[in-house]
């Protein structure tokens, strides 16, 4: 049995003032782990260690080279200790272990990008003629909150703290209560590299307890939130009460755009893996599929057809698809196959395994939902589960409409052989990232990734992330 303890100052402590939390696996709804949860206690135990590390110890005062070199050993160490990470990450979230796997990569690939851009955050020269020398300075902002949610936790701190680190901010890690284990295996990495004491710290407890109070913490300078809307406006407004800029990276309900044109052999599995990678618990799932009307009846034929082949199953057999994270969400996804009926035809697929130790389990079936429009609410919210809604349009405008016509604005997909086309779509899609015949997450963690609207904004990822983690100062001088 895993217990992950909080790691405050370097310090590892067991116990917290609010208990011990239980964490389950969602495969089999049995305990998998434990965790000190911390309380309001800890909360000013952990800024006050952040910002004295920030404050005095040795990381912003050590030259980037050096903190490149650290940051490039924790990216090693993530690759050495891989197979026991992606284990415990696919038992604790549900992810097919193959998921797991390329989390744990992933979250290296974050290491070792960093660990190169952490010499060269340069200032810029700015001419305002004799006897005046300008320049600005690249200053870490200071000690940054990290909000993970349940569904990559492992790859979402990588995400945040690699850049945080880059630029010399301490940071303290609050993971979600469904997914506590993994962290504390990153916390050891982190000390094993040689980080010192403070610069990283963990604290498992109640978002609305610890996290709000977090949040609102003067001792904090920075936050990055990732999970849903309604949680992240929250947390926007504990950061207004102090004035401290927020990354934001909530929902979507992001449309794949398929033309008739396009070659549907290879446009069937990205479309589905759009929506079916990790049962759709992806905040950048396609989970709307606008489609040709010409094409529309070819499409949704092969997709019910592959979805009733999908293998369900427990994530460390490595399914091709797993369960959702717990018994509650379950409930909610089996809300929205009610709301689909509703609204228009539910087409289910993939087979619930029944064999006995899997019962508890809180898996659910892939589904495809047709005859209805944009303005339907299944067309509307996020799901965060597997279903796809199909909605037909007959003009490349008609689709750029009916794409942008939502709350949301995370990424899109193009399928189509229209050059055209895809210029076309990538000019005036409303959204942060646009894929063309291709769709979904892979190892690039170079490019930045962040949405508009209701997605939220800054952006992750790529040379981008840095700017999150900085001050601007700038200096002039006048001589002569
Ligand atoms: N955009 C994304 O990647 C994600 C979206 N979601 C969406 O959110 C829905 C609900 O999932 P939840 O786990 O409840 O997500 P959530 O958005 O409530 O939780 C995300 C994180 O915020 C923390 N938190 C909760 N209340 C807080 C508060 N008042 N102040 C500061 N931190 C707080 C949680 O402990 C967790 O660490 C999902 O069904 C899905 O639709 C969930 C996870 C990730
Ligand atoms: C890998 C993308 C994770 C997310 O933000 O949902």
């Amino acid at each position: 049995m895993h217990h992950a303890p909080l790691v405050i100052g370097g310090k590892t402590l067991a116990e917290a003032s609010d208990g011990i939390g239980e964490s389950r696996d969602p495969s089999t709804g049995e305990v998998i782990g434990t965790f000190a949860r911390a309380g309001l206690t800890e909360v000013d135990q952990v800024v006050a260690a952040a910002r004295h590390a920030f404050d005095n110890g040795p990381w912003t005062r050590m030259r980037p080279f050096e903190r490149g070199r650290i940051l490039r050993r924790i990216g090693e160490l993530m690759l050495e200790r891989r197979d026991d990470i992606a284990r415990l990450e696919s038992r604790d979230s549900g992810k097919p272990l193959r998921d797991a796997y390329w989390e744990v990569d992933c979250s290296a690939r974050f290491f070792e990008y960093y660990a190169g851009v952490a010499d060269k955050q340069h200032g810029t020269s700015i001419p305002l003629g004799r006897g005046i020398v300008d320049w600005t300075v690249k200053d870490a902002i200071g000690v940054s909150l990290q909000i993970i949610p349940w569904n990559y936790p492992f790859q979402l701190i990588a995400r945040g703290v690699a850049p945080a680190l880059t630029a010399g901010c301490a940071v303290v890690i609050k993971p979600a209560s469904d997914t506590p284990l993994s962290a504390y295996e990153f916390l050891k990495i982190c000390q094993e590299a040689g980080l010192p004491d403070g610069q990283v710290n963990l604290v498992n407890g109640r978002g609305s307890l610890i996290g709000d109070a977090l949040a609102r913490h003067r001792g904090v300078d920075q936050i990055t939130f990732t999970g849903s809307v309604p949680t992240g406006q929250r947390v926007l407004e504990a950061a207004a009460s102090h004035a401290i800029p927020c990354n934001m990276e909530l929902g979507g309900k992001s449309p794949q755009i398929l033309f008739a044109d396009a070659d549907m052999e290879k446009a069937l599995p990205i479309i589905a893996g759009g929506f079916l990678t990790h049962a759709g618990q992806v905040c950048n799932a396609g989970t709307r599929l606008l489609v040709e009307r010409k094409a529309h009846d070819d499409i949704v034929s092969r997709l019910h057809d592959h979805i009733r082949k999908i293998n369900i199953g427990r994530a460390l057999d490595d399914p091709d698809m797993g369960p959702v994270i717990n018994a509650g969400h379950k409930a909610e996804v089996e809300g929205f196959y009610e709301l689909a009926e509703s609204e228009g035809q539910l087409l289910m697929g993939g087979n619930l395994p029944l064999e006995a130790g899997l019962a508890g389990g809180a898996f659910v079936r892939p589904a495809l939902v047709t005859g209805i429009s944009n303005t339907a609410r299944i067309a509307r919210e996020e799901v965060f589960g597997p279903i796809l809604s199909v909605i037909p349009f007959d003009t490349a405008e008609e689709a750029v409409a009916i794409a942008n016509d939502s709350d949301f604005g995370l990424v899109a997909g193009v399928h189509t052989a229209s050059i055209d086309h895809a210029m076309h779509m990538a000019q005036d899609l409303r959204v942060g990232q646009v894929w063309v015949n291709s769709f979904g997450i892979g190892l690039d963690v170079e490019f930045p990734f962040g949405g508009y609207k209701l997605s939220g904004f800054g952006r992750e990822k790529g040379l981008e992330a840095i700017g999150a983690y900085q001050q601007i100062k700038n200096v002039c001088v006048r001589f002569g």
